[in-house]
C-alpha cells in the first residue's frame, strides 16, 4: 500500500523507472509528474495489467497535487550530461529544479521518503536537506541520494573479470559520493570474497568510479545512463518499500550521517571526518534509515586512501549545495 510520485517521469530515466514501479506489487498509487509529455507516458503505462493506479500531473500548476498524500517521492528531474561535461556542470540547472520539487514535497507530504537521482547527487541531496530543514520537517532517516547504480556496476564489472561471479548476488559496499573519485567501492569487503590482483583492484575501482562516462561517451550526446539507472532506482525503491512493510533490507545510499551518529563513527574514523553526508551501507526499516551497517572488516590501505580522497572532494560538493539554499 505505497503511494509513489515520480518527478521527471517523462524523461529517459523517468519512463522506464515508472514502468518498473507499475510492476511492483507494493505500489498502489503512481503519480507521474513532469513539465512535458507526461500525459502520454501515464496513459501508456496505465494500461499495464497491475493494480497500481497511474495518474498524470503536468506542469507546476499540478505539482502540489502530484506530491499530496504520497509515501515516497523519487526525483529523476533535470538535465543529463553530454560528453565533456562533469556532473558538477549540471548544478546550475538541476539545483533549482530539485530545490523547488523538495519544497513542494515538504509542504504537501512532509513525512514522505525522498530519493534523489538528479545530479550532482553530492550537492542535490544537501540542497534537499537544507530545504527540509528550512521548512522544519527534516528527518535524516527519510532522505536518500540514490547511489545504487554504483553498486549495480560494481557487481557487474566484477563479473567481467571473474566469470564465475554471480553478478545478481554479489554485493560490493560502495561508499562516499556519486561522481568520479568520490565513489569508493570496497571490493575487499564484498559479500563473497573475490580474489583480485592489486592491478585488477585499481582498474576495477577506476571503472566503477567512471562507469557513467562509458555510457555518456557511447550515447554520444544523447544523454547518460537511463535504463540501468531505472533498474537501479526501481531496486532502491523496492528495498525502501519492503522496509516500510517491516522487512530489514541493507542498501548503500548517500545520507546525512546524522541519521545514526553512533553507526557513523566507523566511516568518520576511516576518513569521512566531520562531513554531514556520505554514502554508507544502511539498514532500512519502517522509518527509513534504521542504522548504518558496520562495514564488516578493515578496508585495505588502497581503499582507506580512496575514502580520504573522496571526502576531500565531497566537502566542496556538499558546501556548494548547502550554500545554494542558504544564500537564496
Ligand atoms: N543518481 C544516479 O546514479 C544517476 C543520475 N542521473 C541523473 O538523472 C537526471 C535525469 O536524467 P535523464 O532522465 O537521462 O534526463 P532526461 O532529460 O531524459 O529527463 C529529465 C526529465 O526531467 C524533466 N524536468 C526538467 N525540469 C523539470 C522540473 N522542473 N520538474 C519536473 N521535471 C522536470 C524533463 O522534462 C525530462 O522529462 C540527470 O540529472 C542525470 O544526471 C542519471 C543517471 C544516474
Ligand atoms: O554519468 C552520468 O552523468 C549519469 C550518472 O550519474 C551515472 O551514470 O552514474
Amino acid at each position: 500500500m505505497v503511494s509513489v510520485a515520480v518527478l521527471g517521469a517523462a524523461g529517459g530515466i523517468g519512463q522506464p523507472l515508472s514502468l518498473l514501479l507499475k510492476l511492483n506489487v507494493n505500489v498502489t498509487k503512481l503519480n507521474l509528474y513532469d513539465i512535458v509529455n507526461v500525459p502520454g507516458v501515464a496513459a501508456d503505462i496505465s494500461h499495464v495489467s497491475t493494480n497500481a493506479e497511474v495518474k498524470s500531473f503536468l506542469g507546476p500548476g499540478q505539482l502540489d497535487e502530484a506530491v499530496s498524500k504520497i509515501d515516497l517521492a523519487i526525483i529523476p528531474a533535470g538535465v543529463p550530461r553530454k560528453p565533456g561535461m562533469t556532473r558538477d556542470d549540471l548544478f546550475k540547472i538541476n539545483a533549482g529544479i530539485v530545490k523547488t520539487l523538495v519544497e513542494k514535497i515538504a509542504e504537501n507530504s512532509p513525512r514522505a521518503f525522498i530519493a534523489v537521482i538528479s545530479n550532482p547527487v553530492n550537492s542535490t541531496v544537501p540542497i534537499a536537506a537544507e530545504v527540509l530543514k528550512a521548512k522544519g520537517v527534516f528527518d535524516a532517516r527519510r532522505l536518500f541520494g540514490v547511489t545504487t547504480l554504483d553498486v549495480v556496476r560494481a557487481s557487474r564489472f566484477v563479473r567481467d573479470v571473474r566469470a564465475n561471479t554471480d553478478a545478481a548476488a554479489l554485493r560490493v559496499p560502495v561508499v562516499g559520493g556519486h561522481s568520479g573519485n568520490t565513489i569508493v567501492p570496497l571490493l575487499s569487503l564484498a559479500s563473497s570474497p573475490v580474489e583480485l590482483s592489486e592491478a585488477e583492484v585499481k582498474e576495477l575501482t577506476h571503472r566503477i568510479q567512471f562507469g557513467g562516462d562509458e555510457v555518456v561517451k557511447a550515447k554520444d550526446g544523447a544523454g547518460s545512463a537511463t535504463l540501468s539507472m531505472a533498474y537501479a532506482g526501481a531496486r532502491f525503491a523496492d528495498s525502501l518499500m519492503r522496509a516500510m512493510k517491516g522487512e530489514q533490507v541493507v542498501e548503500p545510499t548517500f545520507i546525512s550521517l546524522s541519521a545514526d551518529p553512533e553507526g557513523a563513527k566507523e566511516i568518520r574514523q576511516l576518513g569521512a571526518g566531520d562531513l554531514e553526508f556520505f554514502a554508507v551501507p544502511v539498514k532500512l526499516g519502517a522509518n527509513g534509515v534504521e542504522s548504518i551497517v558496520p562495514l564488516g572488516g578493515q578496508p585495505t590501505e588502497f581503499e582507506r586512501e580512496a575514502i580520504k580522497v573522496s571526502a576531500q572532494a565531497l566537502a566542496t560538493n556538499i558546501d556548494t549545495g548547502v550554500n545554494f539554499v542558504k544564500s537564496a
